[in-house]
């Protein structure tokens, strides 16, 4: 059996939340193996987000493990996390905006710069390329569209070639073909550039490109669809919610 790209053991996250405790994560267990694209679904709540954050060495959890690429997370301090994020892992979060002041190639090289690596600018140009933007490498945030700007963090996150790539709702607010574009993108780089993919969605068609599907409920994993179609998907989310 080839070892697990991912592997979460017994995953659990508890905030407090005042005088009580709220349970984000109780008890999630999967493995996920190199070269393959996930979705994780559910409903509002669920964990999906904590459970990213989590995996991605971002977010510390109250109990269990997370391996990434053959990395125990928890014997890691600070330091040790943010070398991990920085050389192994690449984000393509809302919340990991573009620098608005660096044009999209500075953007794309930037993470690798942090990282003490220069890249060449024929590697940023490929990987802006490779999103189909190459004439917008000068451009700044502000004169790129939604879709570009979501492109260009795509870029940003494959360039260094991390082993596996975190989407916290890369097409959330993408028009239907903008979102096929994207989706195809990171569908690719599982396929052909065997990169590990770990993508949080709400939408069944996105979830469709995936291999396999985790449905989280209560802090839980409570289904795994493989090869599942959007009716499916949808099929599925739908009785999750009404029993949420
Ligand atoms: N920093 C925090 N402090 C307290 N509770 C939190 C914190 N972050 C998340 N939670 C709680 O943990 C639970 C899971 O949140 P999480 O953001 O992981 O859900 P989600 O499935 O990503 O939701 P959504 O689809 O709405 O983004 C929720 O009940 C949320 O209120």
């Amino acid at each position: 059996m080839t070892t697990p790209m991912v592997s979460i053991r017994e995953l659990r996250r508890e905030y407090d939340a005042g005088p009580s405790r709220v349970t984000a994560l109780d008890g999630v267990t999967v493995d996920l193996a190199a070269g393959t694209f996930t979705a994780v679904m559910g409903p509002s709540g669920s964990g999906k987000s904590t459970l990213l954050h989590c995996v991605a060495g971002l977010d510390r959890p109250t109990s269990g493990e997370v391996t990434v690429d053959g990395v125990h997370l928890g014997e890691l301090d600070e330091t040790g996390l943010t070398v991990l994020r920085r050389e192994r892992i690449g984000f393509v979060f809302q919340a990991f905006n573009l620098i608005s002041s660096l044009t999209a190639a500075q953007n794309v090289a930037l993470p690798a710069r942090l990282a003490g690596r220069r890249l060449s600018p024929a590697d940023v140009a490929a990987a802006l390329g490779d999103v189909g933007l190459a004439d917008r490498a000068r451009h700044r945030p502000v004169e790129l569209s939604g879709g570009q700007q979501q492109r260009v963090a795509i870029a940003r996150a494959m360039v260094t070639k991390p082993a596996v790539i975190f989407a916290d709702e890369p097409t959330g607010a993408l028009d239907n073909q903008t979102s096929r574009r994207v989706l195809e993108l990171l569908r690719e780089l599982a396929t052909v550039r065997g990169q590990t993919i770990v993508m949080v969605t709400h939408d069944p068609v996105a979830a469709a490109v995936a291999d396999s599907v985790l449905l989280l409920t209560d802090g839980r994993l409570v289904d795994r669809l493989d090869g599942a179609s959007a009716e499916a998907i949808a099929a599925r989310m739908t009785r999750a919610e009404a029993t949420w």
